[in-house]
């Protein structure tokens, strides 16, 4: 379980984000969604103990992240800028994870299968494609075996093939009873996939179902998501 209460950053005047509130329970997908610059990296980043709240709290399991023992077998983690070494092949990287987080041996080449890289593994990662790189960002967070993904844009340079896989792959980690918490552009792609939204500006300015949100599928999710963000509507 995920939880954000009354989480502000602020950098000198600036305020990234003001005041979120908002929970993910388990069994659930939740989109996090805004324009450029509205906090949805900054949020994440504070969930993982990456940005300290200037108020407030995000916690997972009821704890901040950084109090987790073991925090990678509870919470995988996709995030750009992350970086790989680009020397080292997709194997290696992931063998170096799984020592990271005490995962057993034969977890890598679970992963490399589970995200459609097996033939890919022994190639350096120079030589990925950005859609290689996204599926071994998702590999890396899988390794632990977590019940928590957050993951920030997990479909960027993913093919078709590799979107539908992410979107059915997200449904049944979370059918399982895992957490999801996602940040993503790519709203008709989003509609298909998550349970929730929660749109921010700063501040949230929607949180709830996407059934709520889109009257049950009679609005479309882009023309919501434009009129919350553009009249600047607070729900
Ligand atoms: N380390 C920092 N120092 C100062 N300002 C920052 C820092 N990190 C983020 N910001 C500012 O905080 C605000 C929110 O940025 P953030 O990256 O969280 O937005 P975002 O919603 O993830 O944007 P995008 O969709 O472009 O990735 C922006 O105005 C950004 O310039």
């Amino acid at each position: 379980m995920i939880e954000f209460r009354d989480f502000t950053k602020r950098y000198g005047h600036l305020t990234a984000v003001e005041d979120l509130s908002f929970e993910v329970r388990p069994g659930r997908v939740v989109g996090l969604l805004g324009p450029n610059g509205a906090g949805k990296s900054t949020s994440l980043r504070g969930l993982l103990g990456l940005v300290r709240p200037t108020s407030g709290a995000a916690t997972v399991f009821g704890v901040p992240y950084e109090r987790l023992t073991n925090p990678a077998r509870r919470v995988g983690v996709h995030m750009d800028g992350l970086g790989f070494e680009t020397g080292m092949t997709g194997r290696r990287h992931l063998q170096i994870c799984a020592v990271a987080a005490d995962a057993p041996r034969g977890r890598v080449d679970e992963v490399l299968d589970l995200v459609g890289l097996a033939d890919a593994g022994r190639r350096r990662l120079g030589r990925y494609s950005t859609g290689m790189k996204q599926r071994l960002g998702l590999a890396t967070a899988l390794i632990g075996d977590p019940e928590v993904l957050v993951l920030d844009e997990p479909a960027n340079g993913l093919d078709p093939q590799g979107i539908r896989w992410l979107r059915n792959f997200l449904r049944s980690f979370a059918d399982g009873g895992g957490t999801v918490l996602l940040s993503s552009h790519q709203l008709a792609e989003l509609a298909q996939t998550v349970d929730e939204v929660v749109i921010i500006n700063g501040r949230r300015v929607f949180s709830g179902s996407l059934d709520a949100l889109t009257g049950g599928g009679a609005h479309n999710l882009e023309d919501r998501y434009f009129e919350l963000v553009e009249e600047g509507v607070h729900a």
